[in-house]
């Protein structure tokens, strides 16, 4: 174990089919963090998971993920894709799945060992899913295959997990049980955890700092300083309100009584107001991503 960042990014930037999709990135992402990637639709938060396993090289800048370039340290990064067991092949058995993080990467046909088949039952047990081990995936509930594309993406022990979107589609009590499972893998085992999430508010009790992709470029906001009205607003193009509770919990809101009858839409904002976030939050000049054509795969 060292201190060096599991992430770091120097000017880094990414196109896709010749548009720039997000630039100018730099930031560091320390060891033990559970990190929320955040931005509105389309502003690149799977490209940057891309990004960070090597699918998708850099257009210019560099990207070192557990101290070496994107993409050599893969098997010690456990990746769980966004709507993963929805498209997984449905009749294969949890326990069936939950191995094939381990020996889906050989080739050939090779047996899975005594040990190999203990690590996926220590993982199932740990997830909450040993009941559920020989049941079929498609006969699992939406946060039962959450739960069982994590243990797929854990059964190696990877050191940084990195999840797309694993809240979605779930309702609010399969949300906090993921969340007290990443809070678990965090803190009793010191995994690192970055996750793209579009609500904040369930993930916010474990959260140490974010990514914001604003204006096209990438800016890390450690928890002191992410929750603020202004940024947020500013982040999904309408008035977001930052509530503390006497308790002390936070949570984010939307507040449609504060709407302006007109609100600029996201990314059509004033200059001065990119100038104002840029210098607040990177340092950098404004600058725009889309200097490119738009043409998509
Ligand atoms: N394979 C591809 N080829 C070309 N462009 C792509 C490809 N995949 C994504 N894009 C484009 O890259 C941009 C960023 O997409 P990405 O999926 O990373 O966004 P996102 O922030 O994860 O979006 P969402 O919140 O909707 O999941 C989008 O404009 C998208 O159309």
């Amino acid at each position: 174990m060292t201190d060096a960042p599991v992430l770091e990014f120097v000017d880094a930037s990414v196109k896709r089919s010749n548009r720039v999709i997000w630039s100018k990135g730099n930031f560091s992402i320390p060891r033990g963090s559970v990190t929320a990637i955040v931005g509105t639709n389309g502003t690149g938060k799977t490209t940057m998971l891309s990004a960070e396993l090597g699918i998708l090289p850099l257009s210019s800048g560099s990207l070192s993920v557990l101290g070496a370039p994107a993409g050599r340290n893969n098997a010690r990064i456990g990746y769980v894709p966004q709507n993963y067991t929805e498209v997984s092949e449905s009749n294969i058995t949890v326990f069936d799945f939950v191995l094939l993080g381990i020996t889906g990467s050989r080739w050939g046909f090779l047996p899975a060992s005594a040990t190999e088949r203990q690590a996926t039952r220590d993982i199932l047990d740990f997830v909450g899913l040993s009941e559920q081990s020989r049941l079929r995936i498609r006969e699992l509930s939406g946060g039962q295959r959450q739960r069982a594309a994590i243990a797929q993406a854990l059964v190696n022990k990877p050191e940084l997990l990195i999840l797309d979107e694993p809240l979605a589609n779930l309702d609010i009590t399969s949300q906090h049980s993921i969340v007290s499972l990443l809070s678990a893998l965090n803190k009793d085992m010191g995994m690192t955890i970055q996750v793209v999430a579009h609500d904040l508010n369930v993930l916010l009790p474990i959260l140490t700092g974010a990514v914001y992709l604003l204006d096209g470029h990438p800016h890390y906001s450690s928890m002191d300083n992410m929750l603020d009205s202004q940024l947020l607003t500013h982040l999904y193009g309408t008035t977001v309100e930052v509530i503390t509770t006497p308790q002390g919990d936070m949570f984010v809101t939307h507040n449609s009584a504060m709407e302006p009858a007109t609100r600029t839409v996201h990314d059509e904002h004033p200059t001065s107001d990119a100038a104002q976030w840029h210098s607040a939050h990177s340092g950098d000049a404004p600058d725009t991503p889309s200097d490119c054509d738009t043409k998509e795969d």
